[in-house]
């Protein structure tokens, strides 16, 4: 599923928080969404995700507005993963899991098989099977974390978004959930901050700062070390890995450089 994401604005208390942000996401490709904190991801994501009705602007899922869209609707084609997923009850986790079946039932009618075996699938590629029936306050962030994209790759949508997936997952769980997010055939939005993964897993990768659109293309076009001085305040150098990878190395806080009067360390 194609997403545009058409000069869209929001704001809250009278702050505009997301500012004329406009960009596109083809059919099956993974996009990083990347900016410092407070420049606006979240909410970014959450007006892509249908929560958040911006002031001004549209978001379109293959061409059409999905402005007026109901939750039911909406989440046959997009899954949200937030970054502090929670439930309200103490659910067991294949319970969480097949909540992301809901969409999909009429509200009289019990999981049938096709909604188990799809379940099955999203705890097995999670590897959460030996968890399966353990209670959701039991769980650490990162089983929480993977319990949360289990149910959200349960709602087999045509687009996820995510966002920070990896802030609680180990370095080997990071690098397989890229990998995966990567490798599958759904549209995806990954807010990260990591920008070594952003650059080495996704596509494309849109640059956001102060609520606005800095930069969106490859990540060799994005990433640049005036772009990361400029919007991140940080001295970096921008090379590649010995498999050709964008790879980021970071000399220091510009802001402390420029404060202490030091040259950065490295
Ligand atoms: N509901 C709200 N009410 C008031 N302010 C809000 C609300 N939602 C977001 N903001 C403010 O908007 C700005 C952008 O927040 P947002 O969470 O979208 O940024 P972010 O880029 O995701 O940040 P981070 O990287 O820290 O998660 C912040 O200053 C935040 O405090």
């Amino acid at each position: 599923m194609r997403i545009d994401v058409d000069e869209i604005s929001w704001g809250v208390a009278g702050r505009t928080i997301v500012r004329g942000v406009r960009f596109g996401i083809e059919s099956g490709h993974t996009v990083g969404l990347i900016g410092p904190n407070g420049s606006g991801k979240s909410s970014l994501l959450r007006c892509v995700a249908g929560l958040r009705r911006p002031a001004s602007g549209a978001v379109r899922f293959d061409g059409r507005a999905i402005a007026g869209w109901g939750t039911r609707e909406l989440a046959r084609h997009v899954a949200f993963v937030e970054q502090a997923a929670d439930t309200d009850t103490d659910l067991r986790v294949s319970d969480v899991v097949a909540l992301g079946r809901s969409p999909f039932r009429a509200a009289w009618r019990a999981a049938g098989g096709a909604d188990h075996a799809i379940v099955e699938a999203a705890l097995e590629r999670l590897e959460l099977t030996g968890i399966r029936s353990r209670h959701w306050h039991t769980l650490s962030g990162g089983e929480r974390q993977r319990v949360q994209i289990a149910r959200a790759l349960a709602q087999r949508p045509w687009a996820i978004l995510l966002d920070e997936p990896t802030n609680h997952l180990d370095i080997r769980h990071q690098l397989e959930l890229m990998d995966m997010l990567a490798g599958t055939e759904q549209t995806v939005l990954v807010a990260l901050h990591d920008l070594s993964l952003a650059a080495r897993f996704c596509d494309r990768l849109v640059l956001v700062h102060q609520g606005e659109l800095v930069a969106a293309g490859p990540p060799e076009e994005v990433l640049t070390a005036e772009r990361l001085r400029d919007v991140f305040e940080v001295d970096a150098e921008i090379g590649h890995d010995s498999s050709g990878n964008v790879a980021v190395v970071y000399r220091g806080s510009s802001r402390r450089t420029l404060a202490s009067g030091r040259p950065a360390a490295g």
